[in-house]
């Protein structure tokens, strides 16, 4: 799958995966563990979403959630006209030097992903005028990375991330708190192959009587200058 890199409203625009500082503060919107575990200091977030991307686990991964032996899947985006994907979008300050650097290491170094950037379109921060939205950084993996996995049957999906554990934790947390973060930031959205993931995830662990309380551990605290405690509600 090509994605189509010209300029349009929702393509993804490639950027240069090592640039590590920029003159203006920047946005960097998350849509998969960047929403509950940014691990980067920001001076504010918002919920927001992109539009003509749906979000899909296609994406291998042995460096956080996964080994080289038994690989885990994680989040990526892949082109869909009619898609609307919701994450959390963070500003990140002009003289910040560190947050860059650490998402091109952590995202493109060891994950796998490319450095894009997209139209966000921010819930609460007006969008501006012409409705296209606010630019943001985000990161892509496209199928010819060398960790891609692509398409497989949900049940195949889920019984992969409810067996696979990595130098984060398992991938059963990860999958669990972006569900939850959807939940609790956009109760009123749908995304059918996230929940349909963790609806059989916690049925394949309820089977094999698994504690997903005991797999998913703690949250990460959250960076923000002004964190405010939040409900991480897993149950
Ligand atoms: N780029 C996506 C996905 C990012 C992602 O999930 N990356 C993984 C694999 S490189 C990661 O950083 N995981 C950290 C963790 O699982 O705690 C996002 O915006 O959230």
């Amino acid at each position: 799958m090509e994605y189509n890199l010209n300029l349009e409203e929702n393509s993804l625009r490639e950027e240069n995966n090592n640039e590590t500082s920029y003159k203006n503060p920047i946005w960097v919107f998350g849509y998969g563990s960047l929403c509950w575990n940014p691990g980067f200091e920001y001076q504010q977030s918002v919920t927001g979403y992109v539009k003509g991307f749906s979000r899909r686990f296609w994406q291998g991964n042995t460096t956080h959630r996964g080994t080289d032996a038994k690989p885990g899947r994680v989040a990526t985006l892949i082109e869909d006209k009619e898609g609307i994907t919701w994450g959390k979008a963070f500003l990140i300050a002009a003289e910040d030097k560190a947050a860059l650097p650490y998402l091109s290491t952590r995202e493109c170094q060891l994950g796998g992903y490319r450095t894009y950037s997209i139209n966000f379109h921010p819930r609460t921060l007006p969008s501006t005028s012409n409705n296209t939205g606010k630019n943001a950084l985000l990161y892509v993996a496209i199928p010819e990375n060398r960790h891609w996995l692509g398409a497989a049957p949900l049940p195949d999906i889920a019984r992969q991330i409810l067996e696979c554990h990595g130098p984060s934790g398992s991938n059963a947390e990860y999958l669990l708190r972006l569900a939850d973060f959807m939940r609790e930031e956009v109760p009123e959205a749908l995304d059918e192959h996230l929940f349909s993931l963790e609806r059989l995830v916690r049925i394949f662990a309820a089977d094999m009587k698994i504690c997903l309380k005991t797999l998913i551990g703690e949250k990460p605290k959250d960076e923000s200058r002004d964190a405010k405690p939040e409900s991480s509600r897993i149950s």
